[in-house]
Parts: C-alpha cells; structure tokens; sequence
C-alpha cells in the first residue's frame, strides 16, 4: 500500500541533505579506487596540471617581451618568438585533450548513474509502485533521462576547473604573497569570501525553483506523450481543442517559473560579473602598494613595466582563479538542482525496494524467468492459498474484499466475477504483491514465469521489438530450445491464436518493425497476440483478466479450449456469462467486502 509523506516536503536548497545527496552521487560515478572513472579523472588531472604549467610561462611572456623590447635584442626577440609559437601550439593542443577528456568522463559518468538508476528501478516491481501508487515524485523517466544527463554534463564542465583549483590556488597565493607580501594575499582572499558569501545567498532560490523548473518540464513532455499514446482515441473525440488548451496551459506555468528562474538568474549573474571585473582592478590595486610605498624606487621605468607586466600576472591569475570558483555558482546552482531530483528519486526507490524486500524476500528473483526453469514447483498442494484476505484500495478505507479464503488446486479451473469495480483485478494484484492486504495471508506455492504461473494482464502489454520477441515475451532468449525447433513452435502457436497473418505483415520473425506495435494491431489482435504467448509459454496456470473482452465467444472458445489442450489450470476473471462453461468454481465478488463461491455445473 502506499505511504503518503504527511510532512511537507523540504524545499531544495544548498544545505546538509544536499552534500549526502551529492556524496551517494560522486559515490556511484566513482565505485572504487581502481575504476575506469578514477583512471580518468586522473589523467584529466594530469592533463589540467600540464596546461597550467604552459598557462604560466605564457603568461610570462607579455613581460619577457617587455624586456628584450627594451633592450632592442634582435636575437633574444626571434628566440621569443619562437618560443611563444610553441607554447601557443602545445597550450591549444593539451586544451583540447582537456576537453575531449572532459567529454570521455561525462559519457562514462552518465553511463554508471543511469544503469544504477535503472537497476533501482527495475529491481521486483519498484517501477509500478513509483509510477502508479508513489504520486508525490514527480516524473521518475525524466529523473533518470534528462536530469541525469544534465547532472553529468554540468560536472563534467566543472571537472576540470575543480580538480586543478587547490593546485592553482596554492602556486599563485604563495607567489602573491612573495611579490606583494601578506596585505596583497589576504586582500584577495577577503574579497573571495565575500563573493562566495553573496553567491551562497543567492545561489538558494535559484536551486529550488530550477527542481520546479524542471517537475514542470516532465509534466509538459508528459502530456506529449499522452497524445503521442492516445493519438487515435483523441482524434476520434476530435479532442484537438481541449487537450491545445490543456498542453499551452502546461506550458504556461512551466514559462512563469522560468521566467522566476531567470530573474534569480539575472541576479546570481549580476553578482559574478561584478565580482569579475572588481577582481581585474584588484590586482592592479595590490601591484600598487608596494610600489607607491617605494620598494621598486631603484628599478629604471622599463625594468618596473616589465615587473608590473609579470607581478600583475600572478595577483590576476589568483584573482581569476577565485572568480572562476565564484563563476561555477550558476553551474553549482544547476548541479544542486538536479542533485536533488536525482538523490530524491533514489531515496524513495530505496525506501520502495526495502519496503518490497521485507514484504516478500523469497520473491526477490520474481523477475528471473530464467532461474525459475530450475526451480520448478514439485507441491502437490494448492498452487495459491488465500487465507481470511482483505484489502482495500490505496486510496480508499472500503474494504474490496474482506476475510477471503481460498485454494487453488492444479486441474480446478476458477472464474472470478463481480460488477465493475468490484476488486477483480485488485484480487490479482494483491496476489502479485502489488498491493499489501490489510490482514489475512497470500502464499503463492508456484513460481512466476513458464511453467509456474502468468498473468494475461487487462491491457496487452507489448514491448518494441521483433515478432519473435513478442511472442517469447517476458523471456529474453529463446526458450525452451533455439534454432528452427522453435520457429516452428512460434509459428504454430501463432496460427492457433489466429495470428499466422501477422507474418505476412512483419516480413518474418526476426524482421525489424518499424511501426508502434500498439497503433498497428487492433485490441482484438493485442489479445490475440498475448494468447501466442501464453501458448508458447505453457505456464501451470494462466491467470486471465478480461483477456477475451474483445474477440467473439468463437474466438473465446478457440483460446480457451487450446489453453485446456495445453494442460494450463485457468483463473479467468470477466464479465460474460460464456466464460462459466470453461470453469470448475466460481468466486463472485459482491462489493463491500463480501463475496461467495459457488461450484460450476455447466461443464
Ligand atoms: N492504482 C489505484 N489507485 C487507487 N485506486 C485504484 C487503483 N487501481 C484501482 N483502483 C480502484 O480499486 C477499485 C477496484 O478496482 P479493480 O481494478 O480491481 O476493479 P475490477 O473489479 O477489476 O473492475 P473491472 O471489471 O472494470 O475490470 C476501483 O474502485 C478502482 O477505482
């Protein structure tokens, strides 16, 4: 059942929880010490070192030419020159490997923290309770897509800035504090941690409305893709106006907080051009006093340009490595915005999977058809038991179902029936542990998976893919045996579920489809399809959901007796009168809890 947080949720913000969210992040882009990651942070850090070095002695130069200049040294000038060519070609040389390890990181660091983002997500059935029952985390496809992505991109921009920054910083504040004494040094630092201390404040709003920034710009690409999946259902209700005027209204309030993003924006930038450019007269400030107080008096006017030329190098170049520091605060403020979403996302998958895990750890593998083959159910008992169950729905107190008992034995076919909202489909998601009963028990005493027991879910599900791989769905690899064996299984199962034609369509199992397996294939065609497969699957028991709601009873029959033919036991759940000649028991779902069971004669 879900868990709705009743405390407000804290506001994003540069704080505590922001460092542990940032720590589990760097956590996952660097595993371990020894990690491709590691080796690559490293050498970009070599790299960074090398252009620094360069960075310095062209920064020299100005002043070396200060002095040749003056001295009118023909020789020493074309040695120069020389010179300067080369360290200009290596400097543009090693900034572009800086780069192209930059890009080399944020390929490898989107990599790491969208796999583990996924793993998380698709660990037992995370995903369904995040999307269906989870309602106050927004938009988790665009948590672990485009804020991943960006979160990546921007630390990748910063990498290099910050991993070279405790080197420069040093280097130059030991040489500022040999040319201009301790005055000049601690001037320097005072004015950055006064831009640092008015970045920080106005770094805050910015982060908070970036992550509604960003919840708005899910629900905008959200409400695309409804009319991408629903395009015909909306045409048929010539939905156009209505569903215009609800996207430009998405949009709409995602314009007004961007609009309250920029004005944070214009002001953090406001705040780091001004402290960009005091930073350059700053220099020439601390250059001054050692000069108005008389300690060059001795030097000749072109040996004080050169010196001036060479000292306001190194105070600029401290300055400059301050404000750049200061200027990542935009980039600091992105950061922190995804941080947050990212590190949110993963606290409540986390808190999902631990919920999951204690719920039923003997499930954990429920996924793993493959390991299933093995551990086949030899129980000759019931294969479901049902005891004294009741349940509600997540969002209601009223009991569905209340005190349920029941077994489900191999060869006794059971139909469940009820009006519309009863709590048929409710029944099997409790038992699929989707939903937690209030009280009673579930014990499910066969696997998941071919040869245990599948579910026909109300909507076909249909993945992308070949034909082949709707059919062997939700199994990866072919099974049980490869090669033309099975082709001609699959093509015998298909021309039993009445879908041979679909061959013709595709141009063969393996074909590639180009097409959206949801708009080509009519609802009757899906259930056809999804009966393929549990044909070629040949599961104990099928459990199936309306699953014949839209073929005629021919069909239904034609399913339903290729299913007993098969050796299946069926759980059917349905409306229709026809389904009871396919049945042994029937449980009827009576509203307000009660229900009854009653054996089947008809057959
Ligand atoms: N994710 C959900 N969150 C909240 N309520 C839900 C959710 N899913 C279903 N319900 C509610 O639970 C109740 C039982 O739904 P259920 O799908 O089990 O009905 P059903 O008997 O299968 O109906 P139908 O015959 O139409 O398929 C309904 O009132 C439904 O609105």
């Amino acid at each position: 059942m879900p868990t709705s947080r009743n405390t407000a949720p804290k506001r994003p913000r540069l704080d505590w929880r922001f460092v542990k969210r940032f720590c589990r992040i760097v956590r996952v882009l660097f595993p371990s010490w020894c990690s491709q990651n590691v080796v690559i942070y490293g050498t970009l850090l070599g790299v960074t070192l090398l252009v620094q070095l360069v960075i310095y002695q062209v920064g020299l130069i100005p002043s070396q030419f200060y002095s040749v200049l003056s001295e009118k040294n023909y020789g020493k000038f074309k040695e120069l020159v020389a010179f300067s060519v080369l360290l200009i070609l290596l400097i543009s040389a090693l900034k572009s490997l800086e780069q192209y390890i930059c890009n080399v990181l944020y390929i490898s660091w989107r990599r790491c923290l969208t796999q583990r983002l996924h793993r998380d997500y698709f660990s037992r059935w995370v995903y369904y309770t995040l999307n269906v029952l989870h309602k106050d985390i927004d938009n988790p496809d665009q948590r672990m897509t485009q804020d991943a992505e960006r979160l990546c991109k921007q630390l990748s921009t910063m990498a290099s800035r910050l991993v070279i920054s405790p080197f420069t910083i040093s280097y130059y504040s030991y040489q500022c504090f040999n040319i201009t004494g301790w005055i000049g040094f601690v001037s320097v630092l005072g004015y950055f941690l006064i831009g640092t201390v008015a970045n920080k404040l106005l770094i805050g709003p910015v982060v908070s409305t970036l992550v509604e920034q960003e919840k708005l710009e899910g629900n905008l690409r959200f409400k695309h893709m409804q009319i991408r999946v629903n395009a015909e259902s909306a045409a048929f209700y010539r939905a156009g106006k209505v569903e215009h005027m609800r996207t430009d209204h998405r949009l709409q309030s995602l314009l007004d907080t961007q609009r309250k993003l920029i004005n944070w924006e214009f002001l953090l930038y406001l705040g780091v051009n001004t402290f960009d450019y005091m930073g350059s007269i700053l220099s020439y400030i601390i250059i001054a006093i050692p000069i108005f107080a008389g300690v060059y008096d001795g030097l000749t006017p072109g040996e004080i340009t050169a010196l001036v030329s060479k000292n306001a190098f190194v105070c600029m170049y401290l300055i400059n490595c301050f404000t750049q520091l200061i200027d990542l605060s935009t980039t600091v403020s992105d950061v922190a915005g995804y941080t947050h979403r990212i590190g949110e996302l993963q606290e409540v998958m986390k808190d999902i999977s631990r919920k999951q895990c204690d719920h039923d750890c003997s499930t954990a593998e429920m996924g793993n058809f493959d390991r299933e083959r093995e551990t086949l159910s030899t129980s000759s008992d019931a294969a479901i038991v049902l005891d004294k169950l009741s349940f509600t729905s997540p969002v209601y107190e009223d009991l569905l179902v209340k005190d349920l008992s029941l077994r489900v034995y191999e060869g006794t076919d059971l139909l469940v029936v009820g009006n519309t909202g009863a709590g048929k489909t409710s029944l099997l998601r409790v038992l699929n542990l989707l939903w937690e009963p209030c009280n009673g028990s579930v014990q499910m005493n066969t696997c998941f998976g071919p040869r245990g027991i599948m579910f026909l879910p109300q909507k076909p599900f249909l993945t992308d893919g070949t034909l082949r791989e709707q059919v062997i769905f939700p199994l990866k690899d072919i099974y049980p045996v490869a090669g033309s064996v099975d082709d001609e299984r699959i093509l015998r199962y298909l021309e039993l579920a009445g879908m041979s034609s679909l061959l013709k369509r595709t141009g063969g199992l393996d074909e590639k489809v180009d097409w959206n397996w949801y708009d080509v294939l009519s609802p009757g065609e899906m259930q056809r399809l999804c009966f393929a497969r549990l044909f070629y699957l040949q599961p104990k028991y099928a459990v199936l959901d309306e699953a014949t709601s839209a073929l005629t009873e021919e069909a239904e029959e034609q399913m339903y007796r290729a299913c007993k033919q098969l050796g299946m036991t069926l759980i059917s759940l349905g409306h229709r009168s026809s389904l009871k000649q396919y049945h042994d028991i029937m449980l009827r779902l009576c509203g307000g809890g009660q229900w009854e069971l009653t054996k089947l004669e008809t057959r």
